[in-house]
Parts: C-alpha cells; structure tokens; sequence
C-alpha cells in the first residue's frame, strides 16, 4: 500500500527551478508518503529541459533516495543521457511516458524507445502509462515486451485497465496514477501515485491507516473528501491550484508554476480557498476523531 508522491516542481517568478523550496516541500512530504516521482505530471515534466530533469533530481536526492526519476523526452538521446545521469544516485527506479504528440506511431517503435531505456538503465525501470495526455496506451501485453521492466504507473480512471497489468505479470509493482482512485488504488494494487498527496500527504496517510485499521468507511470518506476537492481545484486548473493547495492545507508557499501553466490569480486563489476550507475541516474532524 505505497503512497507515492508525483511532486511538483516550484518555479520563481522569473521562471527559474525554485530547487530550495522544492527541497523543503519534499522534507514535509518525506513523513507521509513513501516514494517522490519526480518529473512527472504534476512536477510538469514535459515542460522541463533535459537540464532542468537533472536539477529537480539532484535537489530532491539532497533530501531523500526513495525517488523514482521521470526521463521521457520526445528527443530519445535527451532520455539516454538523463539515464546515464541517474546512474551516479541510488534511486528507487527510472520512468519514462511513452512518446507523444505524434499519431499513429508503429507498435515496435514505441517498444524499441522503452527498451532502450530500460537496458541503460542501472536501476528499476518504470513504464509511467498515460494515454489520455500521450495519446498511446501501452498495453499489459507490450508491458511483459519491455525488458526488464519492474513495475508501471497507470494514470487511468477505469481501475480494471490498471488491474490487467497485475493479471497478466503478478510480479509487477502497479500503481494507479488517478487522484479520484486512491482508495481504490490502495486496496486493490500496489499503491497510489497521487498529484494531491502534494498538499494533503496527511490525508492519505490517515486514509491508509484506517484501511489497515478495517476501518474502510472512514477511508472512503476521505476520498470522498478528495474527489470534492478536485472538483473545485479542476474549475480554476488543477495543476496550478495544487501550488496553492499547499498553502492551504500544508501552511507554506511552494512557489509558482511556469506558463504556460499560468499561476492563478490573487482573486482564484481567494476564491479557491474559500471553497476549500470547509472541506479541510471536514477532513481534520475525521482523521482526528
Ligand atoms: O503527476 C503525475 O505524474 C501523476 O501521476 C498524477 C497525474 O497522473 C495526474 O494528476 C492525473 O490525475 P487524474 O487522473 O486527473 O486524477
């Protein structure tokens, strides 16, 4: 039951990787959740240069191994270098989405792309599956082609795609990449990958206890809290809103977001708070009570 944390990467005004900050957001994150994902959605990972992978990874490597280091790039030479760059950490594992943008890619090129990660790769290698943003859903079949491969994170909302991983290779870790699933996600698979453990790492902390505890009722409910604070993050832009989501409930400033991920305005972030504080309280009630 992992919680793994897709940490987002802070960015100063002037649109700079903010690595102090991200490294004292990942300190608080480091008492709930298990693994850092670095790079990966929420990190805004297809908006960051090969140079920028590199510094996200060493700043987040100052505070903890449990990393999984995202190298996807859509120039295959950028990803072998982030590879070879990884080899000089102890890392839990490397990852990569599957080329994107371009249609109707052929079936081999997509494995010939991963399997010359995962054979440079001196640590675990991790498929990170996403096809609603990639385009490419990498099927449990072309999974079991990737040499190597460890285990995979799948951001899908239909729970049985990410079970037929499991079915068809117990042996692979299999996370489940969406945030409205990590109950589920924790029952059923190897864990969760979830954007909102950024902000309410506590939250799912409690969730996992009380699923250990039999006490499944008061986990859903923390879902179900969850579900309803993506739904008002998701009208003013989910990945902005988590930067400010971590003001209001973790109590610090995690920096900006970079166009064109633009940072929400003083008034959203108003607005966005204003609607999100009674669910904070609900949860605070129910985890504590
Ligand atoms: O940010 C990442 O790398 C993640 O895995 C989470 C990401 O897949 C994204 O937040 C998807 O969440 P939803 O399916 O939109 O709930």
């Amino acid at each position: 039951m992992q919680i793994v944390v897709p940490v987002l990467t802070p960015f100063t005004k002037d649109g700079k990787v903010d690595k102090e900050t991200l490294k004292e957001h990942v300190r608080n994150l480091i008492k709930y959740v298990d693994v850092v994902f670095v790079n990966g959605t929420t990190g805004l990972g297809p908006a960051l240069s090969k140079e920028e992978k590199k510094e996200t990874l060493s700043a987040v490597y100052d505070v903890t191994d449990k990393v999984i280091f995202q190298v996807g790039s859509l120039n295959l030479n950028d990803a072998v270098e982030l590879v070879n760059f990884s080899k000089d950490f102890h890392l839990v594992g490397v990852a990569s989405y599957s080329p994107y943008y371009f249609q109707r890619l052929p079936e081999k090129w997509i494995l010939n792309y991963f399997n010359e990660l995962s054979r440079k790769a001196e640590h675990d290698f991790y498929l990170y599956n996403y096809p609603s943003a990639t385009g490419y859903d990498i099927s449990a079949k072309l999974v079991n082609k990737i040499e190597g491969i460890k285990g995979l994170k799948d951001t899908n909302q239909d729970l049985a795609h990410s079970l037929e991983y499991k079915i068809a290779n117990p042996h692979l870790i299999v996370y489940n990449g969406s945030d409205s699933l990590v109950y589920y996600s924790l029952l059923s698979l190897d864990g969760t990958v979830a954007s909102v453990a950024n902000h309410s790492p506590h939250l799912l902390s409690a969730m996992r206890r009380f699923i250990k505890e039999g006490k499944k009722e008061k986990a859903l409910q923390v879902q179900l809290i969850i579900n309803s604070m993506l739904d008002v993050m998701r009208r003013y832009g989910q990945l902005s809103s988590t930067y400010s989501m971590v003001e209001v409930m973790m109590g610090y400033k995690v920096g900006y977001p970079r166009p064109p991920i633009y940072p929400l305005s003083e008034e959203e972030i108003h607005q966005l708070k204003s609607e999100v504080e009674p669910l904070k309280r609900k949860a605070e009630e129910l985890i504590s009570g």
